[in-house]
C-alpha cells in the first residue's frame, strides 16, 4: 500500500484557497438536472464524490459540459424527474450525498433504477428514508441487506400527504425527501421522529432549494411542509462556497503550531455549519478572525482541552480529535454517535489511531475522550478508506514525531489536493 511520511513539523503560515464544498457541489447538481432552464455552476469540487453524481447524472441522460478543470458545469436542466425504459445501475461509491438524494429524487420518475456503491456503502443504513418514502408510493426492494444498499427502486412517481422520517443517524434522509418534495403530485408534510441529527446540513438543503426557487415552511426543524406540483427554477449561475470542513484541517495547523493561515472560500457569511469549527478553535485557545468569505486563525494562548456536544458538525469534530493531542488536558467530543456509520466506524477508528501515538482514549458508544500524551511517539496510521481519516492525522506530524499516513490517496472521495496544500503552508 501507498503511504507518506511527514517529518516532524513546527510551522504552519499562508493562505489557502479552498476546493468547492462537497455538500453544496452534490445538491446543486442534482437540483440543477432537476430544474427548468439551464445552470453554470462555479467552482463545483472536483472529487471522487462529486464524480459519482456526475457520472449519475450522465447515465440519466442529463446534458453537461464539464470545464477543463472540471471546476465549472453548465447543466442542461430537464424540468421533471427522471425516466427510463431500460432498467439502469448507477454506481456511487461512497457519496452518502449522492446515494441519499438520488434514492428519493429517483422515486419521483418512471422506470427501474438499481443504486450500488463500495463495499462500505453496503454497511451504511438507508432504511429510515426508504421507510418514509414506501408510503409515498415508493416500491424499493433491497438486493442484498435489508436497509442497506444496494437496491433497486421501481419508480412510478410520488404522492404528497404526510410522512414521518426518523433524524438520529443522518440528517441526509431528511435532506433527501426535502429535495424531492416539491416535484411530489401533491403537498408533502415532513415530521422528524425523535432527535435530528447533523441540523446545520438541513440548512444548506434548505438554501439550495431556494437558489433554485423552492420555499419550505419549517417549524424549528421538526415539521416541514412543502407545496407539490412545483418546477425547480435554474438562478442561471451559482457559485459553490468552499468546503468549510476542508477548511477545518488548515485552520487546525495554525491552532496547534503558532504562525497564520486564512482559508479563503469560507467564512461569516457562509451557509455551511462548519464553519463553527473555527469557534471550537477559539474556545480552545486560538485567535479566530472572521471576514465574510475567510476565516484566519492563529495561535493565541496555549491550546487547552475542552468538553464539548460537536452533533452539529460531524465532519470537522473529527479534526478537533487530533488537534487535542496538542491541547493542555483531555478533551471530550460528544453526541457523536453516527461517526460509525460514516465512511468507516470513526469512533473506534479514530481511539485506535490516537493511541498509536501515544494519547490515553475513552470510546464510548457516542463520545470520544482524548488525554494527550506528553510526548507524541512516531506511527504508522492506517485511514481505513477514509479522507478525514488522512487528513486529521496529518496535523500529528506538529508532535515531534514522524507520522506516517498509508493510503494518503483516500482523500480523493472530497479533497484529491489535500496533501499538496497541507505541504504549501507547513514546514
Ligand atoms: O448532507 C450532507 O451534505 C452531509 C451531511 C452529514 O452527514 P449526516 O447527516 O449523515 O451526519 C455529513 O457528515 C456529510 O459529510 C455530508
Ligand atoms: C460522512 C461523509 O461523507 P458522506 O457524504 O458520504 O456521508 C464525510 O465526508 O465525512
Amino acid at each position: 500500500m501507498d503511504s507518506l511520511t511527514l517529518d516532524p513539523l513546527s510551522h504552519a503560515e499562508g493562505d489557502v484557497q479552498l476546493p468547492g464544498s462537497k455538500s453544496l457541489s452534490n445538491r446543486l447538481l442534482l437540483l440543477a438536472a432537476l430544474a427548468e432552464g439551464e445552470t453554470r455552476i462555479t467552482n463545483l469540487l472536483d472529487s471522487d464524490d462529486v464524480r459519482h453524481m456526475l457520472n449519475a447524472l450522465q447515465l440519466l441522460g442529463v446534458d453537461y459540459t464539464l470545464s477543463d478543470d472540471r471546476r465549472s458545469c453548465t447543466v442542461k436542466g430537464t424540468g421533471k424527474p427522471f425516466r427510463t425504459d431500460q432498467a439502469l445501475e448507477l454506481f456511487l461509491g461512497n457519496a452518502g450525498t449522492a446515494m441519499r438524494p438520488l434514492c428519493a429524487a429517483l422515486c419521483l420518475g418512471q422506470g427501474d433504477f438499481t443504486l450500488t456503491g463500495e463495499p462500505r456503502m453496503s454497511e451504511r443504513p438507508i432504511r429510515d428514508l426508504v421507510d418514509a418514502l414506501r408510503p409515498l408510493g415508493a416500491e424499493v426492494t433491497y438486493l442484498k441487506e435489508e436497509g442497506y444498499p444496494p437496491l433497486t427502486l421501481h419508480a412510478q412517481g410520488l404522492r404528497g400527504g404526510t410522512v414521518s422520517i426518523r433524524g438520529n443517524i443522518s440528517s441526509q434522509f431528511l435532506t433527501a425527501l426535502l429535495m424531492a418534495a416539491p416535484l411530489a403530485n401533491g403537498d408533502l408534510t415532513i415530521d422528524v421522529e425523535g432527535e435530528l441529527v447533523s441540523k446545520p446540513y438541513i440548512d444548506i438543503t434548505l438554501h439550495s432549494m431556494q437558489l433554485f426557487g423552492i420555499k419550505v415552511d419549517n417549524e424549528n426543524y421538526a415539521r416541514f411542509f412543502i407545496r407539490g406540483n412545483q418546477t425547480y427554477r435554474s438562478p442561471g449561475e451559482v457559485m459553490v462556497e468552499g468546503d468549510a470542513s476542508s477548511a477545518s484541517y488548515f485552520l487546525a495547523a495554525a491552532a496547534i503550531a503558532g504562525g497564520k493561515v486564512r482559508v479563503y472560500g469560507v467564512g461569516a457569511d457562509s451557509v455551511q455549519g462548519d464553519k463553527a469549527f473555527a469557534e471550537v478553535l477559539g474556545k480552545m485557545g486560538a485567535q479566530v478572525t472572521y471576514g465574510p468569505t475567510w476565516i484566519e486563525v492563529s495561535r493565541g494562548s496555549h491550546l487547552k482541552g475542552v468538553d464539548l456536544d460537536l452533533n452539529a458538525i460531524p465532519d470537522a469534530a473529527m479534526t478537533i480529535a487530533t488537534t487535542a493531542l496538542f491541547a493542555e488536558g483531555p478533551t471530550a467530543i460528544r453526541n457523536v454517535y453516527n461517526w460509525r456509520v460514516k465512511e468507516t466506524d470513526r469512533l473506534s477508528a479514530m481511539a485506535t489511531e490516537l493511541r498509536k501515538v501515544g494519547a490515553s482514549v475513552v470510546e464510548g458508544e457516542d463520545f470520544i475522550e482524548i488525554t494527550p500524551p506528553a510526548r507524541l511517539t512516531p506511527a504508522s496510521i492506517d485511514t481505513y478508506d477514509d479522507h478525514r481519516m488522512a487528513m486529521c492525522f496529518s496535523l500529528a506530524a506538529f508532535g515531534d514525531a514522524a507520522i506516517t499516513i498509508n493510503d494518503p490517496g483516500c482523500t480523493r472521495k472530497t479533497f484529491p489536493e489535500y496533501f499538496d496544500l497541507f505541504r504549501q503552508i507547513t514546514r
